[in-house]
């Protein structure tokens, strides 16, 4: 099918930030859009060479996005990108009805009950890292250091979502498997964070002038995005082929050692056993990618926020200290940590003002009428519309970052972070409650919710429960840090993206 869009006239029908030239329209200007963010639960922003975009906060268009997935898509440019960061049979790139059987195949290995089997990978990594730290510290006087955390983290938890997901055969299998690693690094943010206006064009051109078909060829396109996009698509493609013969040798073999996500699939449906081989090993790389800037950057954010606040992250290890006081049971740490209210509390606010995955970008299939929980003015902001219509091609992008800061919704101090909103017993965020998880919309919702929500949020239970047990984390002086949001909410300084520099110290 040919998305291209149609001549819409959404920007007449809502409103929303002029621009200044028809070539970028306002894609570039955040400060502009920041400003409209609050504004009401829709409005229109322009993207390249007229294109227009609907940007959406209203809760009833979200659920309704969520539930009629049959009516939305994921833009062709976005699955084409998807389909050669994770492979051409991963079920993300599928439409949400094709996608259903493989879910089934997987969702067993994301329910409560599997996700305690993959604790003990978690631990191993964190105690691992918080070991280096503490080693580090002891070396010097006065046992305190000043480290750039951002990629040691992204690089712990990739190491921890490998365990999970592969078990034992986790081990570096060869150069290649390292190599993979290595590049996953960021990868969707170092393809699609700051754009240049050459990629803006690129997409705009190649997603919805130019017929699908040539998708491809974006990839012969000498620029560094794309040379890292071939780099990727090679590794992750032999790296598949590894993992595939490594589960063929032992497909009978009894697990032994620690469970993981592809034992636990193996034992679901009833695919013959070459087809289910063919299918699981196809879904390692995206469980690998979209876990791992999401997470990472969670981490990363919940370690930035105790730094920043010294007497909340005491009261926080207070609690975890109290609570792992005379308690040995590896059994009962999920259910020890779903305890741990204020641990809790902090990454609520965590994921609410830094969500991993800020927007999603959906293309309608055809003609649909959007209905609002609140209205929203009219383009020429002569009428109040409760409802939008919305034409086959149109391009929606659903602001999870920006519905998680609405006024409306979670008060006047939305931008402030303030773990406290979650202790006070008003649960927050209730009133137009979507998502799974505290009434947040970082894990979207719908068929297409996000399937690793409850492993992200153990993991980080896991990785913050064992660095503030043992270490101490402040802001170095002169450091300021600020959030960019792209693919995922990364943090940067003056000098550097991607970069959060802490003073680590142990514990008196
Ligand atoms: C804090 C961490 C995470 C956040 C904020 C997050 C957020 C999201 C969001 C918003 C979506 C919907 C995207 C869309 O519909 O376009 C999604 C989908 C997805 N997530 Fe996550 N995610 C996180 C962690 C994880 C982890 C740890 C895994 C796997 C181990 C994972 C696997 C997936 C997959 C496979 C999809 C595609 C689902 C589908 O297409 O049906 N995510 N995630």
């Amino acid at each position: 099918k040919k998305f291209q869009q149609i001549d819409s006239n959404l920007s007449q029908l809502v409103r929303g930030p002029r621009s200044r030239s028809w070539i970028f329209g306002n894609i570039l200007d955040r400060r502009v859009l920041l400003e409209y963010e609050d504004d009401g639960g829709a409005y229109t922003i322009k993207g390249c060479l007229g294109e227009k975009r609907l940007m959406i906060t209203d809760p009833a268009a979200m659920k309704y996005i969520y539930q009629h997935f049959e009516q939305f898509e994921r833009p062709p440019f976005e699955k084409f990108g998807e389909s050669v960061v994770a492979g051409p049979e991963n079920y993300n790139i599928f439409t949400a009805r094709d996608s259903l059987r493989i879910k089934n195949l997987m969702n067993p290995a994301f329910k409560p009950a599997a996700l305690r089997g993959y604790v003990p990978h978690f631990r191993t990594v964190a105690e691992k890292l918080t070991q280096k730290w503490e080693d580090l510290c002891m070396h010097r006087y006065p046992e305190k250091i000043q480290i750039d955390i951002h990629k040691i983290i992204h690089e712990a938890t990739l190491e921890a979502a490998k365990r999970a997901v592969l078990g034992d055969r986790s081990a570096p299998i060869s150069d290649m498997e390292v190599a993979f690693s290595k590049n996953c690094y960021n990868i969707l943010s170092k393809l699609t964070g700051k754009p240049t206006k050459g990629a803006l064009m690129t997409e705009r051109i190649f997603g919805s002038i130019f017929p699908q078909f040539l998708l491809p060829v974006l990839l012969y396109i000498p620029s560094e995005r794309m040379r890292t996009l071939r780099r990727h698509n090679f590794l992750m493609r032999s790296f598949v082929n590894e993992i595939r013969a490594a589960i063929v040798k032992e497909w009978n073999v009894e697990e032994v050692g620690q469970e993981c996500i592809l034992d636990v699939m193996k034992h679901t449906g009833d695919e013959t056993q070459h087809d289910l081989l063919e299918i699981l090993t196809w879904q390692v790389p995206i469980l690998l990618v979209a876990g791992q800037d999401t997470v990472g950057n969670s981490i990363t954010w919940a370690l930035y926020e105790f730094a920043k606040n010294p007497e909340w992250q005491e009261q926080v290890r207070n609690e975890i200290i109290q609570a792992q006081a005379g308690k040995s049971g590896e059994d009962s740490e999920p259910a020890l940590l779903d305890q741990l209210q204020y641990l809790n509390a902090h990454i609520k606010e965590v994921l609410r003002l830094y969500p991993g995955a800020p927007t999603i970008d959906r293309i309608a299939l055809e003609d649909v009428v959007l209905p609002l929980a609140s209205p929203v003015q009219s383009g020429d902001g002569t009428k109040s519309i409760s409802q939008i219509p919305i034409k086959r091609g149109d391009r929606i992008m659903v602001d999870l970052a920006a519905y998680n800061r609405r006024h409306s919704i979670w008060g006047d101090d939305a931008d402030t972070f303030k773990p406290s909103r979650w202790l006070d017993g008003s649960d927050p965020g209730k009133s137009t409650g979507i998502g799974p998880y505290a009434n947040l919309a970082t894990f979207s919702g719908g068929p297409r919710i996000c399937i690793g929500w409850r492993f992200a949020i153990l993991q980080m239970q896991v990785f913050l429960t064992g660095c503030l047990s043992k270490l101490q984390l402040r802001i170095p002086t002169g450091v300021e840090v600020h959030p960019v949001k792209s693919f995922t909410i990364y943090p940067a300084t003056q000098e550097k993206e991607e970069s959060l520099p802490l003073e680590i110290a142990l514990l008196n």
